[in-house]
């Protein structure tokens, strides 16, 4: 009976495939293609993390596909041009169009080298598009000059003489109807495009940095990406969805680092009436800033709410507002040791409800849930995030996430509950990630509130710290500032933890990893992005300037494709105007993580599997036809 109903799903089934291939001849083709491309080597993935921000850094990896741009010209072309003019190609295919009018400006560009150059970028465009489908390479060209760039990238030059001069025509005509410009676009986009097949983004994209929005604005016009969700990013998520607590941390981090641009021109969130508040309420003679002190207040107010409204989050410890001397500005922490203050500017401070706003601070904050949950653009990033992006994600023998599961001391998963569910290991992870999906769209106070609990709590795994934002802002002794973190955060630096956690997620490959960020990787300090023998890959790598310090380095990319892994470390990036003078790129030191033992072909990969199981439908269908038993529609 069970069998029975299975043949006739099968056959409904081949029935709707049948719809997509109506003849023996179509599913033929289908077939051929299919097989075509899974004897492929796999494409190139990169994965990056903890960008914070900072657009330019970003847009200028992007534009050098993580040096891997570099890295061809110089397979092509070191014997037949020197360094200089290797660079210049390659600033050229970076920023097009900045290049050729900074060209234009000194010298007009010469036909000579305008085809050359052509001719350049064609052999580049030829090599990389060589482990794609000729289908997959014509659609990842912009429209306007597609046919013209299928035929001058198929059939190579040398094939034979017509060939050679019908080329050479084209060339003639590209240049002689001014459309040198244009194609030098369109060539340089496909050669991007086609040097990276698919991009990670590991989480925290957003606060720190000033551009934030930027980059989501270009993520979402990628051809292919997903983004694990980091604890900044569910920060926004929050604020978006209307919660308090998350719109007064987002608007410290930025306000912190002076980003007004992303709150008042990116997402239209209006920062006067609180500039104007702080002015007048709070005082000038302290080093403090004003707007610093405003926040801060408001902050542990909010917090402090949410705690009271949450006794199952277990935060009594961290209820330290209504503890505060504020006129002898003393400050007594859970363990009832008592710090001086580093202000004892309290204006809104009420003793006797401490964790109530004043009239002013209440609107204010109205008014930015107001301006956050009607925030077109923020809204419409924030889609972004869970149309494209999820809590974890496991590709290709990969695990990846922002910041951890929760564990106890001996690496055990720990139990978590949370709304009514007790669990750990991945289950939790999967009911974290649908609770935010819920949430989101729900969005009373406890949905609001349940992405405050993501970006503060312990058993957070975007965050898995103790978050001592209290102290830090308060007291200066700094012995009162680290933030104890879940076990899991030492633990996942031996193997044995990984391949567990590995094996939670499916995952029993020697050659499966956990790739993730969020704790910067002190290389000044001789830490390192690989560890646990290889099993954890850690990429936050210090996007994010304030952090360059202590990293020591610029931003991490992983770069997965059919031989191995690699990971570029990067150095310091100036800025556009910068590369253009000068032909400076990201300068990057490569290391060989893992060769794979044989090439890694697209029939080896998850989406290869994919693909197989179409083969093989695709041949029960194509017997169906020859049987009889599925008729053919012509
Ligand atoms: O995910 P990240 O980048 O570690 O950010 C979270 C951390 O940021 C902090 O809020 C500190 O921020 P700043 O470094 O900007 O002062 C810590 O309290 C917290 O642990
Ligand atoms: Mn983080």
């Amino acid at each position: 009976m069970e069998s029975k109903n299975r043949t006739e799903e099968h056959r409904k089934y081949l029935e709707l495939l049948a719809r997509e291939f109506p003849t023996q001849e179509a599913t033929i083709t289908e077939i051929i293609n299919l097989q075509a491309i899974i004897n492929l080597p796999k494409g190139t993935e990169h994965f990056m993390s903890d960008l914070h921000g900072e657009y330019e850094a970003f847009y200028h990896i992007l534009n050098n596909s993580s040096g891997v741009i570099r890295e061809k010209v110089d397979m092509l072309f070191t014997e037949t041009m020197n360094d200089r003019d290797r660079k210049n190609l390659c600033t050229l295919i970076y920023y097009p169009k900045e290049k050729l009018d900074m060209m234009d400006k000194d010298n007009p560009i010469t036909e000579t080298w305008a085809k050359m150059t052509l001719r350049r970028l064609l052999r580049l465009a030829r090599l990389l598009s060589s482990k794609y489908t000729r289908s997959k390479v014509r659609k990842a060209m912009p429209e306007g000059f597609r046919y013209v760039l299928d035929e001058l990238l198929h059939a190579l030059p040398d094939e034979d003489q017509n060939r050679y001069v019908y080329h050479a025509k084209i060339l003639d005509t590209i240049w002689e109807t001014g459309s040198f410009r244009p194609f030098v676009y369109a060539l340089t986009y496909l050669i991007k495009r086609l040097a990276v097949d698919h991009l990670h983004i590991v989480g925290d994209i957003y606060d720190r940095g000033p551009y934030a929005h930027k980059i989501m604005d270009r993520l979402m016009v990628h051809h292919s990406v997903d983004v694990q969700w980091g604890n900044h990013d569910v920060l926004w998520m929050g604020a978006a969805a209307g919660s308090i607590p998350c719109i007064i941390n987002v608007i410290r981090n930025n306000v912190r680092y002076n980003n007004w641009e992303i709150l008042e021109n990116g997402y239209g969130i209006s920062m006067r009436d609180f500039v104007v508040f702080s002015a007048e309420n709070y005082r000038k003679d302290e080093s403090k800033n004003a707007l610093v002190k405003a926040i801060n207040v408001m902050l542990f107010k909010a917090e402090g709410q949410a705690m009271l409204r949450h006794p199952e989050f277990k935060m009594e410890d961290r209820l330290l507002f209504d503890k505060i001397d504020p006129v002898k500005g003393i400050a007594t922490l859970s363990d009832g040791a008592q710090y001086e203050m580093n202000t004892t500017d309290f204006p809104t401070y009420d003793p006797e409800h401490p964790y109530e706003y004043s009239p002013e601070e209440e609107k204010i904050i109205e008014d930015w849930q107001w301006d956050f949950m009607n925030s077109e653009a923020l809204q419409r990033h924030m889609d972004f995030f869970f149309s494209h992006g999820s809590l974890y994600k496991v590709m290709n023998g990969n695990l990846m996430f922002h910041g951890g599961l929760p564990m106890d001391e001996e690496g055990n998963f720990r139990d978590v509950t949370l709304w009514g569910k007790t669990l750990k290991g991945r289950a939790y992870m999967d009911w974290v990630d649908h609770l935010c999906r819920v949430c989101y769209r729900r969005r009373k106070l406890e949905d609001q509130d349940f992405f405050w609990f993501m970006w503060i709590h312990p058993d957070s795994p975007v965050t898995g710290r103790t978050i001592k934002t209290f102290e830090r802002s308060y007291i200066d002794d700094e012995s009162t500032w680290p933030e104890p973190q879940d076990p899991y955060y030492k633990l996942h630096r031996k193997k044995e933890i990984c391949e567990k956690v590995l094996h939670e997620f499916g995952l029993d490959s020697p050659q499966s990893h956990i790739i993730n960020g969020h704790t910067p990787v002190k290389v000044a300090k001789g830490d390192t992005p690989v560890r646990a023998g290889g099993k954890e890959i850690c990429i936050d790598g210090g996007f994010c300037k304030a952090y360059q310090k202590s990293t020591g380095i610029a931003g991490y990319t992983l770069i997965f494709n059919s031989h191995g892994i690699r990971i570029k470390a990067h150095y310091p990036f100036q800025d556009i105007e910068h590369v253009l003078t000068t032909n400076a790129d990201i300068d990057s030191v490569t290391t060989q993580v893992e060769m794979e033992p044989k090439r890694v072909m697209i029939g080896d990969t998850d989406n290869g599997q994919n693909l197989k199981q179409q083969i093989s439908d695709l041949t029960d269908l194509l017997k169906a036809y020859r049987d009889g038993k599925i008729m053919e529609k012509r």
